[in-house]
């Protein structure tokens, strides 16, 4: 039940209240977490992708886009999805680290010699313990209704971190490779 007690943010109160919680998340994010990362993704022979919910979507953005690079890469759970194995690697996002599926998938993945990175707001969780990559976003995790590390519901700052994290990496990977944004395109589908 609402409390109409309670005053209603503004639209424009609320943009500036995700933006600030942005600000202070992305930049609590820790740069040798991310090199890591940035060299398992290119060490990868092929990328898999995972997550449940808003998590799995930020994920399937930054799929799309290290599709655009010339990686290989799969969703998991995608019917054309083939199985993962030795010199994959598993990027799994997960606030809680908790998520059966995001933890399932992740044991998989190890046990057939393939590596884990993991984006999450919980790396003490049995996620995090299997990661051999992690990427630490200190935010709210999904039933955190504390209202600490965000004002905004459940999971939503974990899951839009997720999208700047990995866009912030892309940038980087792209201009790395010195590929113009034209080249990038050809690999835009077609058949959209
Ligand atoms: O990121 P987690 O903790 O694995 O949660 C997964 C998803 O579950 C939800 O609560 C419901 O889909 C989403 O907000 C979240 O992205």
């Amino acid at each position: 039940m609402f409390n109409h007690c309670v005053e209603i943010p503004s639209y424009s109160s609320s943009q500036v209240l995700l933006l600030k919680e942005l600000d202070r998340t992305l930049a609590a994010v820790n740069e040798a977490e991310i090199a890591v990362a940035r060299e398992m993704i290119l060490l990868a022979r092929r990328v898999f992708v995972t997550g449940a919910g808003r998590s799995g979507l930020a994920l399937k953005m930054a799929a799309m886009r290290l599709m655009h690079l010339g990686l290989v890469v799969h969703v998991a759970g995608e019917v054309t999805a083939p199985a993962i194995g030795q010199g994959d690697l598993l990027l799994v996002a997960s606030g809680s680290g908790t998520t059966a599926g995001a933890v399932h998938a992740a044991e998989v993945a190890r046990n057939v010699q393939a590596q884990v990175l993991v984006l999450t707001a919980a790396p003490a969780s049995k996620l995090g313990q299997l990661a051999q990559g992690l990427i630490v976003i200190p935010a709210a995790t999904k039933q955190d209704h504390g209202g600490v590390r965000s004002e905004q519901y459940s999971g939503a700052l974990f899951e839009q971190s997720v999208l700047l994290v990995m866009d912030a990496l892309f940038q980087v990977m792209w201009h790395e490779r010195g590929e113009s944004a034209e080249q990038l395109w050809k690999r835009h589908a077609n058949l959209e």
